[in-house]
């Protein structure tokens, strides 16, 4: 574990050198009074011009091919639940300055203060044209699914909830990985999902698309089951046929996945759990429980969580830059199961190579593909090579994007010299 973040440290880091974490920076010359003519009136006419002849030429005369909104009405901020859209800000500012240093994509974080699912959707809608791409975060659910829906349904440009898609790669990948360290089979699992929202369902889903047949859901009221009449369409999904304790939920799981909020599972949960269990401990910033509770009483057990202070960061910060960088590449429409899973594996592939001389200076020697060691970390600058290519493969091979004569390997010399 690294050294703990106080709260004046965060505070401070946040306010110093300027309030926020980023600020926006120019691409040409304005120096001249012609510079001027050209950037601003009567230049800009032109393009302009072009753009309504050709709406497509708003990916050659403007920053929109590069430029991915994140956005959020700040109902499930990390763990801390419905903080608003004001107080949301420096998530959104983190995904952002996430999106520029890992995958050079600019962004522009947008707080939206509305909870209505279609006064959301409109105003979404309405700025589309600037981005390339949507990046929606920390919606709670069941709003968050509907969102996105008819966002993907009306938009044609890439839009993905990250803590739905971005959280199912990743804890997808490590647990491609876990479960290959241990010689356990996908198909054979129990798994033990904890939390029914945003980033649980979706992450179900994807386990269910890569082999896992297993899944026992379990939200605030306990374990989910068809007996329920309080479930929404969403858990029905995962329902079982019938009633069970948290505790026999538990008994024997090869894997929990916790999704919820700190304290939902207990050392005693852990203690039921198969051999070698893998525990993914994920809500923020404080998790379900913490690594050192989970080992003391399974030292054999594979622990992630989603904070950058323990080892094994089960984030989906190695997800949604590579991903949106894949997607805007080969302009995707849309980021569908097939980018999704090749993002999966390319990011589980790359945690079993040797790491750069990089990475060790930054977390020392240790780092070998092991128990500690499941997942790529987030400053390998493998990642946008590996898992960017692999996603605009699988865009164009699954028919969803408009580039569709891509050299991957010229391309992945490109993304090798963006960051
Ligand atoms: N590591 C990572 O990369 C990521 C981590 N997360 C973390 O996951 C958590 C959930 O996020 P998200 O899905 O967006 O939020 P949502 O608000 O959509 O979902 C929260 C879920 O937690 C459930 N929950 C609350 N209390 C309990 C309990 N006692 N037992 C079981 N479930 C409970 C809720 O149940 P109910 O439906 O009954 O209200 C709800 O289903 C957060 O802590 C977030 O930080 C999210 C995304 C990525
Ligand atoms: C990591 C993240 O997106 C979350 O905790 O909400
Ligand atoms: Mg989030």
């Amino acid at each position: 574990m690294s050294k703990p973040v106080t709260k004046e440290e965060a505070l401070e880091y946040h306010e110093l050198p300027s309030p926020g974490k980023l600020a926006i920076e120019t691409t040409t010359n304005l120096k001249t009074q012609r510079d001027l003519s050209m950037a601003y009136t009567p230049g800009v006419a032109f393009p302009c011009l072009e753009i309504e002849e050709n709406p497509e030429d708003a990916y050659k005369y403007t920053a929109k091919r590069n430029l991915v909104a994140v956005i959020s009405n700040g109902t499930a901020v990390l763990g801390l639940g419905n903080i608003g859209a004001l107080a949301s800000k420096p998530v959104m500012e983190g995904k952002s300055v996430l999106f520029k240093k890992f995958s050079a994509i600019d962004s522009f974080d947008i707080e939206v203060d509305e909870t209505d699912v279609d006064n959301f959707v409109n105003v979404c809608k309405a700025i589309s044209p600037t981005f390339g791409g949507i990046n929606l975060e920390d919606i709670k659910s069941p709003e968050c699914f509907e969102i996105e829906r008819k966002l993907v349904e009306e938009l044609n440009i890439p839009v993905m909830h990250d803590d739905q898609h971005g959280t199912a790669i990743i804890t997808t990948a490590g647990l491609i990985n876990a479960c290959d360290i241990i010689k356990k089979n996908l198909e054979d699992l129990k798994v033990v999902v904890v939390g029914a929202g945003a980033a649980a369902i979706s992450c179900s889903r994807m386990y269910k698309a890569v082999g896992v047949k297993n899944i026992i859901m379990c939200d605030s009221k306990g374990v989910i089951h068809e007996g329920r009449e309080d479930l929404n369409k969403y858990k029905k999904e995962f329902a079982i046929s019938e009633p069970l304790s948290k505790i026999d939920a538990f008994r024997e799981a090869d894997v929990v996945l916790g999704l919820s909020r700190p304290g939902t599972f207990t050392q005693e949960h852990i203690s039921v759990m198969a051999d070698e269990p893998i525990v993914f401990s994920l809500a923020n910033p404080t998790p379900e429980l913490f690594p050192e509770d989970i080992l003391a009483i399974r030292d054999k057990a594979i622990v992630g969580t989603g904070r950058s202070d323990f080892n094994n960061q089960v984030n989906n910060v190695i997800g949604f830059p590579f991903i949106f960088r894949g997607a805007l590449d080969v302009q995707a429409k849309k980021i569908n199961m097939a980018m999704k899973k090749a993002a999966a594996q390319a990011i589980a592939d790359l945690a079993k190579k040797p790491v750069t001389d990089e990475i060790k200076e930054i977390f020392g020697d240790h780092i070998v593909y092991s128990k500690e060691y499941i997942l790529p970390k987030p400053f390998d600058k493998r990642l946008i090579v590996e898992v960017s290519s692999a996603v605009a493969k699988a865009a164009i091979d699954s028919g969803v994007a408009r580039v569709k004569d891509l050299d991957i390997e010229e391309y992945k010399k490109r993304l090798s010299k963006m960051i």
